[in-house]
């Protein structure tokens, strides 16, 4: 399995300039403190705040560390500078801030080769992942919502600590929250930003520990790489189970996933709450109707053929599990559009103190 990128690029460190979105996060949480489902309604002041964290600008530095003298090193660090009032960042080439979808940061990575991809700062998910001949792989579902207050449904959500269903909001908390940016870089040419999450009151009010998440997203040529750290910050143990719950764009009718086969299932078909054991016999999954089902012990990679003339390669390390979902008629407006494949931690994590859980996803055109 083609595992290049993964882990071998130089690690760089930014200093975290962090006031903005500090601020963001901690006013948008304060205000929702009191509601920890997802359907809490929008919020004019966090929608303010939000807007006015996108006045991130590029900066003479920036400019100039992208000249092509500045690049020719393989590998580079970029530290964070502090630009006055607002907290501009220096960036990595090809990496920079831009405002997304209801005034929302987000993070854009470019790379030489063509690839693209947008990593909104709430819920660190990946909206969209573009492959050199323009190809948008990834799917964002025409009702997301992009006001701050609830998860985007589309891309690449987080769902942490809990995978669902469960005692608190489902899929957890961590794509319901800003997180910050902490690290940026450039490997060879190719971008990398790293994304934080911390506990806060927020958070306890639902999962009471004190817990550090951190996410590096890496784009390549024909593949984004994606590795989460969970590290128990906390005196006492905790667990969570999680997954990358990633929507890719699709036509359902001619979507197939191979690798499955032989592996435990949990189908949560017609009930989530008391899924139902067996085993996939199958060599290739299809989707001819509903779909929700999880896979127990899946292998490190799975080929998905979306059914548009592409096929991707997912693979995984310490992700142990997988989860395909397709909502058919319950979402009859896009459900032929979309098939969600996520690697997944289903089985329970347990950390004790200063402990750290590290899993890498490596999405591939081939
Ligand atoms: O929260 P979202 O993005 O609408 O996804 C919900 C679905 O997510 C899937 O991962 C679950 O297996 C389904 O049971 C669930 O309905």
């Amino acid at each position: 399995m083609p595992r290049q990128g993964l882990c071998s690029v130089v690690r760089t460190h930014i200093l975290a300039e962090r006031s903005t979105q500090e601020k963001i996060r901690d006013n948008r949480r304060a205000k929702t403190r009191q509601n920890t489902t997802e359907e809490a309604s929008a919020s004019p002041r966090g929608q303010t705040e939000m807007a006015a964290s996108c006045t991130l600008a590029v900066s003479p530095a920036f400019a100039a560390s992208c000249s092509p003298s500045s690049s020719s090193r393989r590998s580079r660090r970029f530290g964070v500078v502090a630009m006055a009032s607002v907290g501009q960042k220096v960036y990595a080439p090809g990496v920079a801030v831009s405002e997304g979808n209801g005034g929302l940061p987000k993070i854009i990575l470019k790379s030489p080769h063509g690839s693209e991809a947008e990593i909104y700062l709430f819920g660190a998910c990946v909206t969209s992942w573009k492959v050199p001949n323009g190809k948008d792989l990834l799917f964002v579902r025409p009702d997301a919502v992009f006001n701050g207050q609830k998860p985007i449904s589309g891309g690449i959500p987080h769902c942490f600590p809990q995978f669902g269903p469960g005692p608190m909001q489902q899929h957890g908390f961590a794509r319901n929250v800003n997180w910050s940016v902490t690290d940026s870089e450039v490997n060879e040419g190719d971008p990398a930003v790293t994304l934080e999450l911390k506990d806060d009151s927020y958070s306890r009010s639902m999962w009471d520990f004190s817990f550090q998440a951190s996410y590096k997203v890496a784009l390549h040529s024909t593949s984004l790489s994606t590795t989460l750290k969970i590290t128990n910050t906390d005196d006492k143990p905790f667990s969570f189970n999680s997954a990358l719950h990633t929507y890719f764009s699709a036509s359902i009718a001619g979507v197939s996933v191979k690798g499955l086969k032989g592996s435990k299932t949990l189908n949560k078909d017609p009930d989530p709450k008391n899924p139902l054991e067996g085993k996939e016999e199958r060599d290739e999954v299809t989707f001819p109707g509903f779909v929700d089902c999880v896979y127990l012990g899946a292998p490190s990679e799975l080929i998905l053929d979306n059914g548009l003339g592409d096929k991707i390669a997912i693979s995984n390390e310490n992700w142990s599990d997988a989860v395909l979902w397709n909502p058919h008629l319950q979402m009859e407006a896009c459900y032929k559009d979309f098939v969600c494949v996520e690697n997944a931690k289903i089985e329970t994590v347990q950390l004790g103190p200063t402990q750290s859980w590290v899993a890498e996803q490596k999405i591939e055109l081939i």
